[in-house]
């Protein structure tokens, strides 16, 4: 059987990192100005635990200075509100990142656009939304932007007039991606849980990026042959044998859709590291940015 090419997000991200690191230390020598990259974390949600683990040693690897605020899973949004209002005065601090999602006592759209847009390396700020929105430059989502660098390796210039069928349409994944995808000339679907016959719309894609959170959700049979499938799904699952391990999958049937995609993310190793080396590489741009920096000139 035919079987897809692997997108190896994992090797994509390591370079993306050197490169990073590379401008990082460039930055410093000419300049002396070390990026400052502030973690703020809620409460005790796994996911942003196992990302925030990861995000700190590869910030400090990079270079860039890595400062985390833990705080209790019972903080009152004033009290998360008064926090970013210090984070965005500090001027040690380039990048400012809540994680979400935040405990329910707290409005993350608040907290969101209480974040300066010159921080925001989250890239969710109406600001930074609307500014990706019209072409200018801005902060972009790390995901959606990991996965157009994905692509970009993948396909080239072969996406211009390309079906790209966006699955999910969350302010953090779907909307931005559906942007990048039209900055590079692709026809975009953006599909969600109200779309009607979703297999027979993936099935008109050439390129599909899958982003709704639901374990192997999209199956093979919904795959055109030939098409790239990048997988943004994380999902833990039990362990498939008793005392076995977790085990992470997409929102993809991986071995299905291997067997008639051309190119396909695998779940680890995909999308999410890219995520990361994102977040460093929009930490470098906004200290740049910040102090009127060609960061491409470091
Ligand atoms: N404000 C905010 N921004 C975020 O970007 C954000 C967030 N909140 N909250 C939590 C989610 C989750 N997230 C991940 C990023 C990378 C991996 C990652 O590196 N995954 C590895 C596997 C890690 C593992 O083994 O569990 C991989 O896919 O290969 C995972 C999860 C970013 N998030
Ligand atoms: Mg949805």
């Amino acid at each position: 059987m035919a079987s897809a090419e692997l997108i190896d997000g994992k090797a994509v991200a390591a370079d993306l990192r050197s490169a990073t690191a590379a401008r990082v230390g460039g930055l410093y020598a000419r300049h002396g100005i070390r990026p400052g990259l502030a973690v703020v974390l809620v409460g005790e949600d796994p996911a942003s635990q196992v990302y925030v683990r990861n995000k700190h040693r590869q910030t400090e690897a990079a270079g860039m200075r890595s400062l985390e605020h833990k705080l209790p899973a019972d903080t009152s949004e004033a009290a998360l509100l008064d926090l970013v209002a210090q984070l965005n005065a500090d001027p040690e601090v380039d990048g400012i990142l809540v994680q979400l999602p935040l405990p329910r006592q707290i409005d993350a759209q608040k907290v969101i656009e209480a974040i300066d847009p010159a921080k925001d390396v989250d890239g969710f700020h109406p600001v930074n939304a609307g500014r990706l929105a019209t072409g200018q430059p801005a902060l972009v989502p790390c995901t959606p932007l990991g996965c157009l660098m994905l692509l970009d390796r993948t396909l080239g210039q072969n996406m211009a007039g390309r079906h790209a069928v966006v699955i999910g349409r969350s302010n953090i994944v779907g909307k931005p991606m559906g942007q990048l995808l039209l900055g590079r000339d692709c026809t975009v679907t953006i599909a969600h849980s109200r779309t009607k016959d979703l297999p027979e719309m993936v099935r008109t894609a050439d390129i599909v990026v899958a982003a709704v959170g639901r374990p192997e959700m999209v199956r093979g049979f919904w795959i055109k042959p030939g098409a790239t499938v990048i997988d943004v799904g994380i999902n833990r699952l039990p362990p498939a044998t008793e005392g076995g391990k977790d085990r992470l999958v997409g929102d993809v049937a991986f071995d299905e859709a291997k067997a008639v995609a051309a190119h396909i993310t695998p779940v680890p190793g995909g999308v999410g590291p890219m995520t990361i080396a994102c977040l460093l590489s929009n930490t470098l741009q906004a200290a740049c940015a910040r102090r009127g920096i060609d960061m491409t000139q470091l």
